[in-house]
C-alpha cells in the first residue's frame, strides 16, 4: 500500500495510518487476529473525508464477520476528519445459482432476499419497484450516455427514477450529469443519493477522486456494489436504471444474479464486432433468466449538421437485424451527433439540453417502450430459454 500522501498528513484529515491503526484494534472472533495482520485489507481509499475500506475475508467467515464490519465502520466514522465511511466485506464466493424467476414481479415492498437472482441473496432497495440494467458487450458504445438519457426519458413520463452507476471501473455518470466532485451527504448512517434533473443518482465516482485509478479486485467490486445498493437511502422509486460495466465478466454475471433485475437493455453500435459482443451480453442475461427489454442501436447513422445529408457510417440497421435474429425487441436507434457528446461532456444530457430536438424525442420514445415493457412484462419482456447456470 502506498505511504500516506502529503494531504493525508494535514492536521484535520484522516490518514491511511490512522485507518489501519483503528482496524488493528478490531478482533476476528474466530482467530483473535486483527484484520490488518491477517492480510484482509484489500483496498483503502480516502477522498475528502470519505473512507472506503474493502476487507477480503475467507468465504466461510463472511456472515460471522458482519458485526466486525459494523464495528469497523463505527470506529472509523468516529475518527476526526471522517464524514462518510463504507467498509465492505468481500470474499471469493462461488457464484450462486439463480433461483427460478417466477415472473418479473416488481421489487416493491419486498426488501432484500427475495427471489430472482440467487436464492436468499437477492438485493433490492425496498422502495424500488423495477431495476433495469443498461449493458453493452464492449466499452465505448455509448452505454452510459444511453443510461442517462433513458433515465431522463423515464422521468419525463412522470416516473420516480434513480440512476445507479455500477460502472465501477470508469464511473462517468457524475460528469455526464454535472455532478463531478460532489460528495453524498450521510444522514443517519445512510448515504443520500445526489439529485440531478429530477433523478436520484449514486456512483462510486462520488466516493473516490475522479483522477484516482480505482484498482478493484473481482470480489471487491461486488462488495462495493452491493453496499452501495444497500446503504444508500434510495427512497421510493418506480424505476432504478443501472449503468453496468461493459462486457460480460464476473461482475455483470454476479450483479445479474444478486440483484433482482426486471430486465436488461443492451446498447450496441452497428459494427459487426460490437454486435457480436452485444449477442454475448444478451446470451449472458438470458442464461441467468433476466428478461431482455430490447436492443438499442447507438451511433446508428450520421447526419451532417451543415447540409443535413445522412451518412450510414457503420452499416446502419445491424442492431435491428440482430434483435430479430435473437428474438428480442428492438427499442430504437440514436444517431452519431456531436451535440449528444458535447452536451453530455458539459453535464447536460441531450434530453435536458434540447428537449424539443429529435434526439430527445428518440430517447423518450425508447423510454416509453421500456416503461410499457415494465408494466406489461409477461407480454413484452423476453422470456428466453431457461438454462441453468452452474
Ligand atoms: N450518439 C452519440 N453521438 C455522439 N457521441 C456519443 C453518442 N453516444 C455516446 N457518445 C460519446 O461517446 C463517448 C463514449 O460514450 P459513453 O461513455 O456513454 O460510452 P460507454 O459505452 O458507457 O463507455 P464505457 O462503458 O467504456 O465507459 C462519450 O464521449 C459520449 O459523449
Amino acid at each position: 500500500m502506498a505511504p500516506p500522501s502529503k494531504d493525508d498528513l494535514s492536521k484535520d484529515s484522516v490518514t491511511q495510518e490512522s485507518v489501519l491503526e483503528t482496524l488493528r484494534g478490531l478482533r476476528d472472533p474466530k482467530t483473535g487476529g486483527d484484520p490488518v495482520s491477517q492480510g484482509w485489507v484489500a483496498g483503502l481509499s480516502l477522498a475528502d473525508g470519505a473512507v472506503t475500506v474493502a476487507l477480503d475475508v475467507p468465504p466461510d467467515l463472511g456472515p460471522q464477520l458482519e458485526p466486525l464490519r459494523r464495528e469497523a465502520e463505527a470506529r472509523l466514522s468516529a475518527l476526526p476528519g471522517v464524514n462518510a465511511c463504507t467498509v465492505v466485506l468481500t470474499a471469493q464466493r462461488p457464484a450462486a445459482a439463480p433461483a427460478g424467476r417466477g415472473g418479473h414481479g416488481p421489487n416493491h415492498g419486498q426488501g432484500q432476499g427475495h427471489g430472482g437472482g440467487g436464492k436468499g441473496t437477492g438485493i433490492a432497495p425496498p422502495g424500488v419497484r423495477h431495476i433495469i440494467a443498461v449493458a453493452s458487450g464492449k466499452g465505448g458504445v455509448g452505454k452510459s450516455t444511453t443510461a442517462v438519457n433513458l433515465a431522463l426519458g423515464l422521468a419525463g413520463q412522470g416516473l420516480r427514477v434513480g440512476l445507479f452507476d455500477a460502472d465501477i471501473f470508469g464511473p462517468s455518470i457524475p460528469r455526464m450529469l454535472g455532478l463531478a466532485g460532489e460528495r453524498p451527504e450521510v444522514v443517519k448512517d445512510r448515504l443520500q443519493p445526489l439529485r440531478a434533473h429530477g433523478l436520484a443518482v449514486m456512483s462510486i465516482g462520488f466516493l473516490v477522486e475522479e483522477d484516482e485509478p480505482v484498482v478493484w479486485r473481482g470480489p471487491m467490486v461486488m462488495g462495493a456494489l452491493e453496499q452501495l445498493l444497500r446503504d444508500v437511502d434510495w427512497g421510493d422509486l418506480d424505476v432504478m436504471v443501472v449503468d453496468m460495466p461493459p462486457g460480460t465478466g464476473d461482475t455483470q454475471l454476479t450483479m445479474s444474479q444478486r440483484v433482482t433485475l426486471a430486465g436488461a437493455v443492451i446498447v450496441s453500435t452497428p459494427q459487426d464486432i460490437a454486435l457480436l459482443d452485444a449477442r454475448k451480453g444478451l446470451a449472458m442475461f438470458r442464461r441467468v433468466n433476466v428478461p431482455i427489454l430490447g436492443l438499442i442501436e447507438n451511433m446508428s447513422y450520421y447526419v451532417c449538421p451543415n447540409c443535413g445529408h445522412r451518412e450510414e457510417v457503420f452499416a446502419h440497421g445491424g442492431a435491428r437485424r440482430t434483435a430479430e435474429e435473437m428474438d428480442c425487441p428492438f427499442l430504437g436507434d440514436i444517431p452519431l451527433d456531436m451535440r449528444i457528446r458535447v452536451q453530455s461532456d458539459a453535464g447536460r444530457p441531450i434530453v435536458v439540453a434540447e428537449p424539443d430536438g429529435p434526439h430527445a424525442a428518440a430517447y423518450r420514445a425508447i423510454a416509453a417502450r421500456v416503461a410499457e415493457a415494465l408494466e406489461a412484462p409477461a407480454a413484452a419482456a423476453d422470456q428466453g430459454p431457461t438454462i441453468r447456470f452452474t
